[in-house]
């Protein structure tokens, strides 16, 4: 079969949310002797650009209706996008009813994606905001590609107009492009809806079966999760490893993927892992807080009057890895902050934080010798996400959980010793157990004047994660506190902190030796506090 050839570019159909660069190429179109179409909105906007266009109410015979959730949705404007040139019969029906040819169609949907973005959108809002004609004249223009030029991105106006202005027509090459495209929008479009009505809460949409239960726990029977590719990096973990970064469709303007990078060399996949673990702790930290990260795990960590003096404490929790290291801070990086980091001797990779001062900025900018490399992210406003599912991958399928991202409750807590920690005690083991929840398990901290001094981190058994602790903070141990993400399953550490000079433990409890535990603390004088909530970290 031989292919048509590319039709001339007669009539247009617009129709479309995202109005940017709309006039200018209808104003090229109509250059071109092609005869424009629209819906309400995007026809004010063209007649008010003082061009030329038709009604397509006035062309299908029927007004838009019920809160436009129809448009454009009549045979006039179907037939007319998915008629074939090349069939005699298809024209034949086409000229019995009146159906004129569409040879572009130039539609962006509704803002769904933008519009569960945002925070305090009903799920009535959100579904109001599901574009049906849209979709359907993208689809039957873009199943008709070898007739009909669909456009469903401004980006793509400028390699249409260029083709129409040479030839009137476009190549079958690009019409066959943006048919992928348009497919690929649609697509991309079903998924952000699955993905939102899937797990929007009951409480939210008030929807329950009739026995008022939720089928299946409330959890869906399929999943569609809606991503968008944002950027190939350099390589992944190795050199040896490809790399991508996609973004969620629904992600919040506050997260590290829409972080506005403000200086350095570009993101490595290995940056963006360590910038999201230490973006997670900055935001669970008292403020002015800073996280100092190596591999995902915290090696310091402080909270202070000043974010200068937290970054000086953060740093010498360990200051032998913190070297190379990158950083996550939930106040604006200031000038005290920044001169600290650029005293010799120190180097950091990456900086997360809600903002950067112009004087931070100078300052890490021109005064360190890293300075050119340094990358600089500012994330806005570090509120935690709360309540957003978590997918990890794992051979053949994905595991979901809700993110440990609630803070702790102390009124909760039960101190389980004879000896009760003192307030100082007490608002040191605080400290310690908000940052101990981001420390690989098995995880312990050791923390004195809200800063660790010592992380032991992604051991397999909980006694050597306390020796190495202990070893890091070296003479520090003395009068530290200790955290532990789960329970001691043996009395075995409790003795190795209370030689070293721990004086007090916050821990889940849970254990089946908790009473040797506990008889251990007792020994040594030692006040324990349970939490009896875990915060594994695998
Ligand atoms: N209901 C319909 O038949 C329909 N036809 C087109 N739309 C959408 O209406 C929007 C444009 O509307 P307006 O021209 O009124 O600003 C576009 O995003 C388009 O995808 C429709 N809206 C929703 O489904």
């Amino acid at each position: 079969m031989s292919a048509s050839p590319s039709p001339k570019i007669q009539r247009a159909l617009l129709s479309v949310s995202d109005k940017s660069g709309l006039a200018q190429f209808a104003s090229i179109l109509v250059d071109a002797g092609v005869e424009l179409f629209s819906t309400g909105g995007t026809r004010k906007n063209l007649e008010e650009a003082g061009l030329p266009v038709r009604d397509v109410a006035e062309y299908t015979g029927f007004p838009e209706m019920m809160d436009g959730r129809v448009k454009t949705l009549h045979p006039r404007v179907h037939g007319g996008l998915l008629c074939r040139r090349d069939n005699p019969a298809h024209m034949a029906s086409a000229a019995e009813h009146g159906i004129e040819m569409f040879d572009l169609v130039v539609v962006n949907l509704y803002p769904f994606e933008e519009t569960i973005a945002r925070e305090e959108v009903t799920v009535e809002e959100a579904i109001e905001q599901i574009d049906i004609g849209g979709p359907s004249m993208v689809r039957s223009a873009a199943k008709n590609h070898e007739f009909v030029t669909v456009a469903t991105d401004p980006e793509q106006y400028e390699a249409i107009a260029e083709q129409i202005k040479t030839s009137g027509s476009t190549t079958p090459k690009l019409r066959r492009q943006l048919a992928v495209d348009a497919f690929t929008s649609t697509a991309m479009y079903d998924a952000a809806i699955t993905g939102y009505l899937s797990f929007v809460s009951e409480e939210a949409s008030g929807e329950t079966d009739d026995d008022g239960s939720q089928e299946n726990d409330g959890v869906p029977e399929e999943v569609s999760i809606d991503l968008l590719h944002v950027d190939s990096l350099r390589y992944g973990e190795n050199p040896h490893q490809e790399a991508f970064l996609f973004e969620f469709a629904n992600a919040s303007p506050n997260s590290l993927v829409n972080a506005e990078q403000l200086n350095g060399k570009e993101l490595s996949y290995n940056n963006l892992l360590d910038l999201d673990a230490a973006l997670a702790i900055a935001r669970s930290l008292p403020s002015p807080g800073v996280a100092v990260l190596k591999h995902s795990n915290p090696c310091g960590a402080a909270t202070a009057d000043t974010l200068g003096e937290a970054i000086e404490k953060a740093w010498a929790g360990d200051p032998v890895s913190a070297f190379g290291s990158v950083l996550g801070v939930n106040v604006p990086v200031d000038a005290a902050m920044a001169e600290c980091l650029a005293e010799p001797g120190k180097f950091v990779e990456a900086i997360v934080a809600p903002e950067f001062t112009p004087e931070a900025l100078e300052i890490l900018t021109t005064k360190p010798k890293w300075k050119a490399n340094v990358r600089l992210l500012a994330v806005g406003e570090v509120a935690p996400g709360h309540g957003q599912y978590q997918w990890r991958q794992i051979d053949g399928g994905m595991l979901c959980q809700t993110g440990d991202d609630l803070a702790d409750d102390p009124t909760e807590w039960n101190v389980v010793t004879e000896a009760k920690p003192s307030d100082a005690q007490q608002a040191e083991l605080e400290f310690a157990w908000a940052a101990c929840r981001h420390v690989k398990s098995n995880a312990i901290v050791l923390s004195a004047d809200r800063a660790l001094v010592g992380v032991g981190a992604g051991q397999m058994s909980r006694v050597d994660s306390v020796e190495i602790a202990i070893r890091k903070a070296d003479e520090r141990v003395k009068g530290s506190v200790l955290a532990s993400d789960a329970f001691f399953p043996f009395d075995d550490s409790i003795h190795a902190a209370a030689k070293a000079g721990v004086v007090a433990i916050i821990q889940p409890g849970g254990s089946r030796r908790d009473d040797e535990v506990i008889a251990a603390c007792n020994k040594h004088g030692l006040p324990m506090v349970f939490t009896g909530k875990r915060h594994f970290r695998h």
